[in-house]
């Protein structure tokens, strides 16, 4: 059965696109067929699996507003077992654009369905935002997962996100459940850290990975903020903590 994860938080720069391209490559190494889709306009998913955006002449924008099959729209990456339907700045305009169309909630959803049963498991990098991306995404998961920051504003804006997935399990797919909350940039040198920590526990109660992303310095000095980096190189201590979240998505395939 295909696990379709959406990775969610309208927080910026929480580590979205990083943990999802990061989870993407440790899946798909574990010979898990993987389809990411980035549905942020920034793009950083796609650049960061190595495509030139300027390359791109057509993307998730095609299939959300003009109905181009997805299939057409999906290419392979350099990583065995794991494609992509990239995104571009185009994706942008596709906020407003949606609201006049038909089924705008659940467009993502039905473009999804005839191609979702040749993976294993599908990733959607959400927006900074709950507009109807985000909504589109949330509709066609099965599940999601939300990465947050470990610092002290960690939990700000979290019940936004809380009743926005509790609006669209009620009224567009009653099937999203909560996989999980993942703490991203742990820095074990302050004690803020490890409280924040305490007070995301207690606000998820169980839901919670036992994985922490601890803040990585190849990352946080990437050359152009804001495009993250590939960890996944299999002797790096940084990609060994992603793998350890790869084991826990799979545990409860
Ligand atoms: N574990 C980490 N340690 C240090 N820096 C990190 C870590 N994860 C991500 N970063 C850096 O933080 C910035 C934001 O990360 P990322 O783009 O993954 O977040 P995001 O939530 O997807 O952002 P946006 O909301 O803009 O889509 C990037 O510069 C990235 O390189």
């Amino acid at each position: 059965m295909v696990k379709v994860i959406a990775i969610a938080n309208q927080k910026g720069g929480v580590g979205k696109t990083t943990t999802t391209v990061n989870l993407a490559a440790c899946l798909a190494q574990k010979g898990r067929k993987v389809l990411l889709i980035d549905s942020d306009p920034q793009g950083n998913s796609t650049s960061g699996l190595g495509f030139d955006k300027r390359d791109i002449k057509k993307c998730i924008y095609d299939t959300l507003i003009d109905d181009v099959p997805m299939k057409e729209l999906i290419i392979h990456s350099s990583y065995d077992n794991l494609d992509v339907l990239p995104a571009t700045i185009q994706l942008a305009g596709a906020e407003i654009e949606l609201v006049s169309l038909m089924n705008r909630e659940g467009r993502l959803k039905s473009s999804l369905e005839r191609v979702k049963h040749d993976y294993d498991y599908v990733l959607i990098d959400c927006p900074p935002s709950l507009g109807l991306l985000t909504i589109n995404a949330l509709t066609a998961a099965s599940s999601v997962l939300i990465p947050i920051q470990c610092e002290f504003y960690a939990l700000e804006g979290v019940s936004q996100l809380m009743n926005t997935i509790k609006l669209v399990q009620r009224n567009l797919n009653p099937a999203l459940k909560l996989e999980g909350v993942v703490m991203t940039m742990y820095d074990a040198r302050t004690n803020l850290s490890a409280d924040v920590v305490d007070e995301v526990k207690k606000y998820f109660e169980t839901k919670m990975y036992n994985t922490i992303i601890p803040r990585n310095v190849r990352l946080s000095e990437a050359p152009s903020h804001g495009q993250p980096v590939i960890v996944y190189d299999p002797k790096s201590k940084g990609a060994m903590v992603y793998q350890e979240l790869a084991r826990e998505v799979i545990g409860d395939e």
